[in-house]
């Protein structure tokens, strides 16, 4: 069975999020952690992807996507598409999950509250994806106090509101930010970094940026990793990358490494 590292049991506020790569195919076992790390007190809030069920779905529409920079670009044809995977099918099957686990837990996306006030990230390149402008913690606060776990689908709203596709990793860290968490921790389909071959334990920024620009790091992994920059800056201890057993990459400022 799986079992949290001592790292994260330090944690009073931790932020999950579970990659569409990795989503369907997580067991009861994996999620009865989460009541464990509860039952320590600490609250939890978890965030999700879905790219590969925005994959099935785009392709029953007959349409392609490509990324940029791990992003996809999203027509306004596919933000519906994006919206209603994300919010209709992709968040109620893992809030059932949780719940036959145990765990209250309540599905939340962007419009929640004006939960993401979101701004288009840049209309010629991505056209209808976004960045987070404003995270309104009001209702997590609410929540995380009440015991109940929100599970976030990275679907942005516009002050107009228009829907906006953004990455699961990049809500993740603005989540971690606004609610000042503890730990972020990434579940993806890797056991965190690779480079040349060999799964990283430990690493930090200044190696990160070295390994984008000479193009170890690629494609679903650069959200990722700049997600996690992002938090070390602003003063979040330790970001993990972490397979469905919990092994991966711990990301940490160059002043926590001995
Ligand atoms: N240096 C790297 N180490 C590990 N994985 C990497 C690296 N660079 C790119 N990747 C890719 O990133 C993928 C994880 O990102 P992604 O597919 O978006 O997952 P998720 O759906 O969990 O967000 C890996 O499966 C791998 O193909
Ligand atoms: C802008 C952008 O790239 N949005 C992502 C949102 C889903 C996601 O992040 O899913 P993963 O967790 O599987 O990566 C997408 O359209 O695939």
């Amino acid at each position: 069975m799986t079992t949290f590292k001592s790292t994260h049991l330090t944690a009073r506020k931790m932020v999950i999020k579970l990659g569409g790569s990795t989503l369907e195919g997580l067991n009861e076992a994996f999620f009865r952690n989460f009541k464990a790390l509860q039952a320590q007190g600490i609250q939890l809030i978890i965030t999700h992807g879905g790219g590969p069920a925005i994959n099935r779905e785009l392709a029953a529409a007959g349409i392609t996507s490509h990324t940029v920079n791990g992003l996809r670009v999203t027509s306004e044809e596919m933000i519906d598409i994006v919206q209603s995977t994300l919010i209709g099918k992709v968040n109620p099957a893992l809030v059932h999950e949780l719940h036959a686990a145990g765990i209250t837990a309540i599905g939340l996306n962007g419009f929640d509250n004006a939960l993401l006030t979101s701004d288009y990230l840049d209309f010629t390149t991505y056209q209808y994806v976004g960045e987070v402008k404003q995270v309104n913690v009001d209702i997590l606060n609410m929540l995380t106090e009440a015991g109940v776990v929100p599970v976030i689908a990275c679907i942005g709203a516009t002050e107009d509101g228009q829907a906006l596709n953004i990455n699961g990793d990049t809500v993740a860290s603005e989540i971690a930010l606004a609610v000042g968490a503890d730990c972020l921790l990434l579940v993806t389909d890797v056991a965190g970094i690779r480079i040349n071959d060999e799964y990283q334990t430990e690493v930090t920024p200044r190696l990160i940026n070295c390994w984008i620009s000479e193009g170890h790091i690629y494609g679903g992994m650069i959200p990722k990793v700049q997600g996690a920059l992002n938090c070390l800056q602003a003063g979040i201890p330790s970001v993990q990358i972490v397979n469905e057993t919990l092994t991966g990459t711990t990301i940490k400022s160059e002043e926590l490494v001995k």
